[in-house]
């Protein structure tokens, strides 16, 4: 059985090429390798100003490429560049590639799909950090009459990292939002509850300790007990108790607003 399930595996392996492998380039090439892709089938093309690529591909014994046309053994490449850049390099790529291409940048669909040579398709991702421990979530868009073994290729790449959610362009950027923006917030949050904790005498490294752990902890019992929030915050708040004095405190300086305007303002 557990060999069935490697041969298995192995057909799912692909080779995956990365141009940038700055934060989330890296991330989601951890998230190959925690999930058992060899090191050797992740190229990375040396280039870049942060010899971010050289480093991860010494480190992690990566497939150091110089080339583009290198990229050919490979079913998708990842563009993480960000900024202007991305789409020179998506379009000068295209003309040296024959494949997938995936950017984690901007760019219209459409209008790079029609710049590109017709055997190559371009999508556009957005994975979240969390993808490097397999716990992570990536939203695609593809143009509406995509390929579906593209689509299944690029669902197979990232549920290897966590959850793939399939979207409309238009939806792509409040979707990346809520996913791939919003574990910056949740950060924001630990550190200040924690700096309140260390403030009334608890340890800082036990305090993110139990607070990590409250967040795992209450995720977890969202997602299987399918509760609503507003049932699993009644189960806390004890009548007249001191999480309704905190949570009335929280309206008070406008805590719910600050979140759904944060998200707005990422997401436009
Ligand atoms: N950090 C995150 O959680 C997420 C980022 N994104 C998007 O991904 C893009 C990249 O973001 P980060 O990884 O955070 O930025 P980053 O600045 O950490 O990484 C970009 C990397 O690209 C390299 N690079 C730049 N020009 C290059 C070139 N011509 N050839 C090869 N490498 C080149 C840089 O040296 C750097 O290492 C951005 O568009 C961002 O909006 C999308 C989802 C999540
Ligand atoms: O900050 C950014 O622009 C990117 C998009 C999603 C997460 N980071």
């Amino acid at each position: 059985m557990i060999q069935i399930k490697q041969i298995f595996k192995r057909c799912l392996l692909m080779k995956i090429g990365f141009i940038g492998a700055g934060k989330i380039g890296s991330a989601i090439i951890e998230g190959l390798l925690n999930a058992q892709n060899p090191s050797e089938d992740i190229y990375v093309f040396d280039g870049g100003r942060h010899h971010t690529a050289q480093k991860m591909a010494a480190e992690r014994h990566l497939s150091l490429i110089n080339n583009y046309e290198d990229f050919n053994d490979c079913q998708a490449v990842i563009v993480a560049v960000g900024g202007s850049a991305t789409e020179t390099i998506i379009k000068n790529l295209g003309q040296k590639y024959h494949g997938i291409i995936l950017s984690t940048g901007g760019g219209d669909l459409t209008q790079i799909n029609q710049k590109l040579p017709a055997e190559t398709s371009f999508a556009k991702i957005v994975p979240n950090t969390p993808v490097q421990i397999g716990a992570g979530i990536t939203v695609a868009s593809f143009i509406p009459d995509e390929k579906p073994a593209v689509i299944t290729t690029v669902k197979n790449i990232f549920t290897q990292m966590g959850a793939v959610y399939v979207v409309p362009e238009k939806l792509l950027g409040i979707y990346g939002t809520v996913a791939g923006c919003t574990p910056a917030y949740v950060d924001l949050m630990v550190e200040a509850l924690s700096d309140a904790a260390v403030q009334n005498g608890v340890n800082r490294a036990e305090s993110y300790e139990i607070i990590n752990q409250m967040l795992l902890g209450t995720s977890k019992l969202a997602l299987i007990s399918k509760k609503l929030p507003e049932e699993l915050k009644d189960e806390v708040t004890t009548p007249g108790g001191s999480t309704i004095r905190g949570v009335t405190k929280l309206e008070e300086e406008g805590f719910r607003n600050a979140l759904i305007q944060a998200v707005n303002t990422s997401a436009n």
